[in-house]
């Protein structure tokens, strides 16, 4: 018989950008209406990279959720630094044990959307923070891929875990990590396997499409983010990850706003809005490979106890029913256009 209605936890999202200013209050609500937390990443201009930072964008969150009419205490942002060549030990400490933060991300310098002041060398510039992060329990969020322009654009990710991730956890054993959006077999495969606190956030797109769909007919900007889409035979390894029963890989939608004028663009900025339908997102896919049952546990159970906070008590319900994808949506005096705009889902939430 086929499953008609789910009833899960109330999920979290692992990994969003929620910007700031009128962009915030345009996204905000959208998160507020899925998930009760969100790991709110850093990369502001300039970037958060203090406790005292942390807080005030905090505090800008709170004031936005509070404009449109989120009550208070319905969504919590758990709010991350991001690491730099000069971050100090100390930072993380206070950060930390303040509960100004609960993680950082590190962005290698010029990977991604604002990571211009990222880190340039990890083991030998950040040595002491990742040691003090470490001893105290604080999880390092990792964007995994190379910047070496030399590098083929589909192979970064890869080459990351030999480059990077290994020697990391060869230094840090007890480090926890999370590697961030992944989008390779050799990614879901490393992160499975290897010995130690490590898991791995994976977004909707990457569970639903392969590279194809960039170029479907004509170059598609709206499905262009970083990493980015790959093979299917990366696909299937990922929802192989998320729909199994290894506690290591969790939901983390990396829903990126961007103004459809700057996707739209001769050099298109690279992210995909998502948090507008991510639940359908999740759920479609998870149907798709015959596993809505396994949802929960990536969507609700396993972020939390990685991070060792408590699960969520309220419910979500998703129902079987087309859900048809807005063409666009406000952003402050733009628009932007969602992933999938206008296409169809199996599930959608119930209001
Ligand atoms: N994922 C993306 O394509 N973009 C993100 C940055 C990031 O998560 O790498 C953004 O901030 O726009
Ligand atoms: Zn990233
Ligand atoms: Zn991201």
């Amino acid at each position: 018989m086929t499953q008609n209605t789910l009833t899960i936890t109330r999920p979290d999202d692992w990994h969003l950008h929620l910007r700031d200013a009128e962009a915030l209050k345009a996204v905000v609500g959208d998160t507020a209406r899925q998930f009760a937390r969100a790991i709110i990443m850093p990369n502001l201009k300039p970037p958060v990279t203090t406790a005292a930072l942390a807080v005030a964008y905090r505090e800008r969150i709170e004031q936005a959720l509070a404009e449109v009419g989120v009550a208070p205490g319905v969504f919590t942002p758990l709010m991350t630094l991001y690491l730099t060549d000069n971050t100090q030990p100390d930072e993380a400490v206070r950060a930390y044990e303040s509960g100004a933060a609960v993680a950082f991300k590190l962005y290698p310098a010029g990977a991604t959307t604002n990571s211009d002041a990222g880190v340039t060398d990890l083991l030998a510039r950040c040595s002491a923070v990742l040691e003090a992060m470490q001893r105290i329990g604080m999880p390092l969020l990792v964007h995994g891929e190379v910047t070496d322009p030399s590098v083929d654009v589909f192979d970064r990710e890869a080459l990351f875990i030999d480059r990077v991730m290994i020697p990391l956890r060869k230094s840090f054993p007890a480090l926890k990590v999370v590697f961030e959006h992944i989008t390779t077999k050799e990614g879901a495969e490393y992160v499975r396997d290897a010995e130690g606190p490590v898991a791995a956030t994976i977004t909707a797109q990457h569970l639903l499409y392969n590279r194809n769909a960039i170029f479907q007919g004509g170059v598609r900007p709206h499905y262009y983010c970083l990493p980015i889409l790959k093979r299917e035979v990366h696909r299937r390894a990922l929802v192989e990850a998320a729909t199994s029963e290894s506690p290591r890989f969790f939901l983390g939608t990396d829903s990126a706003p961007h103004s459809k004028g700057l996707k739209e663009h001769a050099c298109g900025c690279a992210g995909c809005y998502t948090a507008h339908h991510a639940m359908e997102l999740y759920a479609t896919a998870f149907d798709a490979a015959g596993k809505i049952d396994r949802l929960e546990a990536f969507a609700s159970f396993r972020g939390p106890d990685f991070y060792g906070l408590p699960r969520n008590t309220g419910t979500m319900t998703l129902e079987r029913a087309d859900f048809t994808i807005p063409t666009e949506l406000p952003f402050g005096k733009e628009t932007i256009v969602p992933l999938a705009a206008g296409e169809t889902l199996k599930w959608r939430v119930r209001a």
